[in-house]
């Protein structure tokens, strides 16, 4: 039997996806997995129970992802599961920030008693007129999954597209139009293009990578497109580049006091993921994620340990060792294994930067006995009993 607790709301479509054996608790003490959206983790003390942690959805900037790794918690999130809710919210910035769809609306709103609202409206509209999206130069920066889907669709929406990302993955590679251009120097961007959007994660190498030097390069009334993280832009250089009209529009998914009211910019509550489709999507993907952690011991999509899957453990036992990437550990675990008398049957060692992780398949069940001593091996940080 497994406990789960949700920080956040979560897509039930997802949790039905949890059997029996899964029942959901408010108690973290008691809880063996934790599924979060957007809340902050930074704060929270996780105790030993926790074995992983599924994020539903992209951005994991929420969570303390070393300790996490140092406690031997396992984090996941949901690559690509909401990246087409996110692609479709872009493409509306663009449109809202061309064209003053937005303020037509309202002005129409505000003559609602009016009964020449019809007549009025065609002598009014000239001040919400705006330009086409097509024709244009789109920059995009960080072509992932969601970058990749932006660039592709608006080269069917007849735009330029420019491309930086210089750590694509080889599948996005693959998927990219082959009229996008790849551009190598991200200042290229900030010098040629008309819209800039943004769709790198918030690391310490891309905070604050849109600075008043960046804006300095940028075409005058240009369109600037965040629907990553706000920490991504220095929005007080940015505020003054609106003021004097230098960036056109700043459209952004991420409320704060410095952009809510400020002069052209439009403000979405972080609207990105939020559609049925991606909310299920990342659920489903999660849930699944987790489910084959505790089950099996297998990792995939984890952003602080390394992927390894030794299938459905249909064996007589299985120990999962989540410990410090470095020497001699695998042949202390067998030291151990052996001198009680069990036979590995199979194992699999990854790592991932400065952890790693070893499945052990073995010819008996393993005891509590085994995983005592193993825990007292110096790197490990934890050590599970799958079966
Ligand atoms: N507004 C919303 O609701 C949502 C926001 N997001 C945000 O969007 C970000 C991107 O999401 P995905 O595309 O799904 O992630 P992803 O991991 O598929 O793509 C990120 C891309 O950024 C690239 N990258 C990293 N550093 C870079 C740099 N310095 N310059 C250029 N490229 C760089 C990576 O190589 C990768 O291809 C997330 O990290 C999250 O912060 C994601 C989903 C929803
Ligand atoms: O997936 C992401 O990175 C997001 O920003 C979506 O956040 P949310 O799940 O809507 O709180």
């Amino acid at each position: 039997m497994f406990q789960y607790q949700c920080l956040n709301p979560i897509s039930k479509v997802g949790l039905d996806g949890f059997t029996n054996d899964y029942t959901k608790t408010e108690e973290i003490e008691k809880a063996d997995a934790i599924l979060v959206r957007s809340a902050s983790m930074h704060e929270m003390k996780l105790p030993e129970n926790i074995q992983a942690i599924a994020r539903a959805g992209a951005g994991v900037n929420n969570i303390p992802l070393q300790d996490c790794a140092e406690q031997g918690i396992v984090v996941f999130n949901t690559p690509g599961a909401n990246a087409n809710g996110v692609k479709e919210m872009v493409i509306a910035g663009m449109l809202l920030a061309s064209r003053d769809i937005v303020g037509g609306v309202e002005w129409v709103k505000q003559e609602k008693d009016n009964e020449n609202v019809g007549k009025l409206a065609e002598k009014q509209k000239k001040q919400f007129a705006g330009c086409e999206i097509k024709g244009k130069k789109l920059g995009v920066i960080g072509l992932g999954a969601i970058g990749a889907m932006v660039a592709n669709t608006a080269i069917y929406l007849g735009m330029e597209v420019y491309g930086y990302d210089p750590y694509i993955s080889v599948d996005t590679a693959w998927k990219l139009s082959r009229e996008i251009k790849h551009i190598a120097n991200v200042e290229d961007i900030f010098k040629e293009c008309d819209y800039i959007t943004l769709h790198v994660p918030l690391l310490d190498s891309t905070k604050g990578m849109i600075s008043k030097d960046s804006i300095a390069m940028m075409k005058d009334g240009v369109v600037l497109l965040n629907f990553s993280r706000d920490l991504l832009v220095d929005e007080t250089a940015l505020i003054d580049a609106l003021e004097t009209g230098k960036v056109k529009k700043y459209v952004t998914d991420f409320a704060n006091p410095t952009v809510a009211g400020a002069k052209n910019t439009l403000v979405t509550p972080h609207l990105g993921a939020s559609t049925a489709e991606s909310e299920d999507n990342c659920a489903c993907m999660a849930v699944k994620e987790l489910r084959d952690y505790l089950e099996n011991g297998n990792i995939h999509n984890s952003v602080n340990y390394p992927n390894c899957d030794m299938g459905i453990c249909g064996v007589a036992g299985r120990i999962a060792i989540n410990h410090k990437n470095v020497v001699n550990m695998i042949s202390q675990f067998a030291t151990v294994l052996g001198g009680a008398g069990m036979n590995i049957s199979d194992m699999t060692n990854k790592s991932k930067g400065d952890y790693a992780y070893t499945l052990i398949d073995l010819e008996t069940p393993a005891t509590q006995e085994i995983i005592d001593k193993l825990d007292e091996i110096e790197g490990v940080l934890k050590v599970r009993i799958i079966k």
